[in-house]
Formats: structure tokens, sequence, C-alpha cells
């Protein structure tokens, strides 16, 4: 019997109201999954761990979601202040395998393309963050902030979903896609950054950190590169990354830690990024959700120190940051799994958008150059979007 078409699925992505799709982009990871079996809003680390206990005892489909950057609250949505669920169904499309019970879903015709009626930026971002980096060069031992901003579009027109995961597919070959449905909104992320990754007893998690724009060609790449791998700033930005998450590892008694001596490039559409892979292994008492509530927020997300940071970011950023940033992914029923973190993100509901995008502040960061930075890692949302005005 040959396994269903992946035009299918996303077909009975748009017409289920609860929906997730998760793709990795080394090609090992890819699953659509649709219906609600079980579902947790809102919960803290603990209540999910107790939760994932009963869901998936007996069961055979994984639990998809992601937890708030922090606990700061966003009003109106039943998804951005953390949301799991457990899919009646899942399509594992690499090892064309169907976990769960197949719910039937009748193919519609859909909405007819969608335009920007209203685009609302941060345009006082760089007067606020300026007070970030006014403390940071006062205070030594703050070293380091990541601040975000929001850009809220009003759509004319409801979106295609399908057309959503098509665009992720087409334009953003190189990193993961992760786009979840619930209660009408949706939250989709196009993000190269690794969080944690369990398979068997092993550990690998990643520091990404560190950004410069692309070259218009292959010498201008490698010479932007380049000046992103000897800029000390950069270089230092990264490094804190790295040593948090290696004292955090070890916090969390994951063994046989290893990574290479210096960074690697890692090369999206819109940038490129300092990049530090990192492995190691994991005891038998451990779990996944213990060493995500480890690791969140790195100071690739949040900063350095970490309780200074977290109150910046709540003082200086305009709106709670819900699912962006935070971590979200995949639990197996045998506890293994993968988390990413959820940036070069939005949030979709009623026909209006609310992207995201932030970058690391240093005491001698540029305020300007910083959101130049931003609107660089807003592209790829903005060109799923953009791919929405010219189709059906
Ligand atoms: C916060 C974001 O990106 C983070 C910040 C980076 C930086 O400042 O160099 C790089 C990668 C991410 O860890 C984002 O894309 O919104």
């Amino acid at each position: 019997m040959t396994f269903v078409t992946e035009e299918a699925l996303q077909w009975s992505f748009e017409l289920a109201n609860d929906a997730v799709y998760f793709a990795s982009p080394d090609g090992q990871t890819k699953y659509y999954g649709f219906g609600k079996q079980a579902e947790l809003i809102g919960g803290s680390f603990e209540q999910a761990q107790i939760w994932l206990a009963k869901v998936q005892k007996n069961q055979l489909q994984p639990v998809f979601g992601g937890f708030a950057f922090d606990e700061q609250q966003i009003n109106d949505s039943r998804l951005m202040n953390g949301y799991f669920f457990q899919p009646a169904v899942v399509y594992d499309v690499v090892k064309q395998q169907v976990m769960g019970q197949k719910i039937d879903l009748v193919r519609q015709t859909q909405s007819s393309g969608t335009d920007f009626a209203t685009i609302k930026d941060e345009t006082d971002w760089h007067t606020r963050i300026q007070v970030a980096i006014d403390d940071m060069q006062q205070n030594m031992v703050h070293e380091k902030v990541v601040l975000g901003r929001q850009r809220e579009i009003q759509l004319t027109a409801a979106l295609n979903e399908r057309q959503i995961i098509k665009s992720l597919q087409k334009t953003q070959p190189t990193s993961y896609h992760f786009v979840l449905k619930h209660g009408g909104e949706l939250f989709v992320s196009a993000t190269p950054e690794r969080l944690v990754k369990v398979a068997n007893g092993q550990l690998a998690t990643a520091a990404v950190a560190g950004t410069i724009k692309r070259g218009e060609n292959e010498s201008a790449d490698e010479a932007l590169a380049n000046e992103l791998w000897h800029d000390q700033k950069n270089r230092r930005e990264h490094q804190t990354v790295v040593a948090t998450i290696k004292s955090n590892l070890e916090a969390a008694n994951i063994t046989q830690l290893k990574m290479p001596e210096t960074p690697q490039i890692l090369k999206n559409p819109q940038v490129q990024h300092l990049y530090t892979p990192i492995t190691g292994t994991l005891s038998a008492d451990n779990s996944l959700l213990a060493i995500i509530k480890q690791l969140h927020p790195t100071p690739a997300l949040g900063g350095k120190p970490s309780t200074w940071a977290l109150e910046t970011i709540a003082a200086i950023e305009k709106y709670p940051r819900g699912l962006f940033s935070g971590p979200i992914g995949v639990i197996m029923p045998d506890g293994d799994g993968e988390f990413i973190v959820g940036i070069r993100s939005m949030w979709y509901r009623n026909k209006l958008v609310n992207l995201f995008a932030g970058a690391g502040i240093l005491a001698d960061s540029d305020a300007a150059m910083e959101y130049q930075e931003t609107d660089l890692k807003l592209l790829p949302m903005m060109n799923v979007l953009k791919e929405q005005t010219l189709h059906d």
C-alpha cells in the first residue's frame, strides 16, 4: 500500500481544527498530526511532566507543542501561553508510518489569496534597547540580553495554511519547520536553532549566536563568514552561550560532553550564524523535559545573567513573547524527542499576524545595526506571507 501523499496531508492540515506539522532540515523528522486526543493549555514544566506520563501511557502517538518563553501572559490566546496536544493521528512521513486512528477530513475549496492592509513596526525599538546598552556599559556583570521586536500585519483575508507549509519547504529548506494550529490560531516558525534532541540515550544541542548577512555571491558570502568568525564582539557573544549551555548540561548530569573548540558557520538564506554543535550522554533517570527546564532560556534567547536578562526583556519589550523563542517540539512515547526554539516565527489569528525577531545585545552593540539584523530575521516569515499574496 502506498503512503498518503504530502499534498493530502497538507489538505488535512487545513481542514483539521487541531493540527501540527514539524520537520527537521536534516530530513530525519517530518510529522503531520491531526485531531486532538488530549491537550494541556498553559502548563508549567512540572504540569507538563505529569500530563505527559498520563497521556502517553499505552499510546502510540507522540505529543507536540511548546512552552511560552516566560511567565508573561498574552490575554487573548489559547495557544501562545504554552500549548501541548496529543493528535488523534500522526503521520510519520520519513518512516511512512501512521500512529493512532485515521480520521476522515473532507476536501474543500480554499480561500483566494490575501493582501497586506497595514504593517506596524516598533520604530522606537532603537531608543528602548539603548537603555539596555547603557546599563551594560555601566554594570560589567550585565553581559548580554536578547531583545525582540514585533511587526503586526493586518491581512485582508484569511491565510491559506497549505500554502504556508509549501512556502516553508520552498523558501526555508535549511531550517526546521513548525506549524501549530489550535482554536483558530497558528504559530509558525522556520528556526535554524535546535534546543535539544534526545535519541537512544544520546543528547544533541547547539549554540547558535552571532549573526551576519549573506553575501551577493560566493566570494562575498565567504568574506562575510570570515568577518563574522573573526569578530571579537560576536565571538564573545557566542562564547557566553556555549559556556552557559555546557555548565547547565553538567548540572543536568549529562556526561561525555563533546564540542568543537571553535565555532562553525551555519548558513540560512537570509543570515549566517556562529554555530557550535554539542553532544553528550544521558543518564537513565534523566528526561527530555528535565533537560529543557535546565537549558531554557539559553543566553541565545535570554541573556546573562539570566534573571537580570529576563527582567530586562519584560521591562523593555513592548509585548509578551508567548511561544516566540520558547521551546517547541515533539516527545515520543518512549521519551525520545526533539525541541527547537520558536524564532523566525509568527502568530496568526483572525486575519492578524505578529512577526517576531530578536538580537543579542552587548555593551558595545550599535542599536541601528541590531535593528537591521532583526529586519533580516523577519524575512523568512515575510517571504512566507508574501507568497500568500501571489498564489490562488
Ligand atoms: C532571537 C533571535 O535569534 C537569536 C539571536 C542571534 C544573534 O543575536 O546573533 C542568533 C541566533 C538566535 O539565537 C531571532 O531570530 O529572533
